[in-house]
């Protein structure tokens, strides 16, 4: 039993849609807090943590549309409404927000042990503290406004290296970060930016010249959360 609380935005369950693990059932947690500022993000609701929007962790369960309130919750209270709801899926996708900006061993550690696996999507701009059986999809932020930059560590302890693109400037810059962190055996994935037409036929030409894997939001086409 641990005692940290953590910022949580959302909780759901529905198909993962992103990466490696695409097409696996999987029970989401959205962490509040971003400060990288990404002008493209599909979750900006979550960057500020505002202290008057914190709500109780009761009302976690009826929030239904997206919005930048948040509940203070312990793993063990998650655990307890995972079972409340029913969820069946045993796969916890910790993303947010930044999910890195917290340290996330007590979360992972606790659901690993009631058989759970966890997987955490990141940025790759801060430390990232989980166990090591936890699969880490980093998606590389380079550039960008926030002026973060991109860890050594992170990119090392990645399983997965899932990158944003919508111009030859953002393949061009993943080539140079993946040669500056010499990676060569992690799995690329592209994946086009706001489903564009352009970004996608720029992924796909670029996936198949580099033998990277595509990735396209599937969520997203097939309407689910
Ligand atoms: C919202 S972020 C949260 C986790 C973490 N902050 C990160 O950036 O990895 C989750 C994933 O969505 C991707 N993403 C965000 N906005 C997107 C967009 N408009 N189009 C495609 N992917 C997007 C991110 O690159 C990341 O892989
Ligand atoms: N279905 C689904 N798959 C996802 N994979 C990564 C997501 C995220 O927002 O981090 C996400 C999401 O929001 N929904
Ligand atoms: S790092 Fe992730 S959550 Fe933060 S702004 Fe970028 S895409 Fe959005
Ligand atoms: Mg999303």
């Amino acid at each position: 039993m641990t005692t940290t609380k953590y910022k949580i935005n959302e909780l759901f369950q529905t198909i993962q849609g992103e990466g490696a693990f695409t097409g696996q059932p999987s029970i989401f947690i959205r962490l509040q807090g971003c400060p990288v500022g990404c002008s493209w993000c599909d979750t900006k609701h979550t960057w500020e943590i505002d202290p008057n929007l914190i709500i109780p962790s009761n009302d976690m369960l009826t929030k239904k549309q997206e919005s930048e309130h948040w509940s203070h919750l312990t793993a063990d209270e998650m655990a307890n409404i995972f079972s409340q709801q029913g969820y069946k899926a045993k796969h916890i996708v910790i993303t947010g927000g930044e999910p890195c900006m917290v340290d996330l061993t007590p979360l992972c550690d606790t659901f690993e042990r009631l058989g759970y696996s966890c997987q955490i999507e990141t940025s790759g701009t801060f430390e990232i503290l989980t166990t090591e059986r936890c699969w880490v999809t980093v998606s590389p932020k380079i550039n960008m406004k926030g002026g973060y930059a991109i860890l050594e560590s992170a990119m090392q302890r990645a399983n997965e290296i899932k990158h944003p693109v919508a111009t030859e400037q953002h393949v061009d810059d993943l080539k140079k970060l993946l040669l500056d962190h010499n990676v060569k055996h992690t799995p690329i994935y592209l994946q086009p930016i706001s489903q564009k037409q352009r970004a996608t036929e720029l992924a796909i030409q670029t996936c198949i010249d580099n033998n990277w894997r595509l990735s396209v939001q599937v969520h997203k086409y097939i309407g689910i959360e």
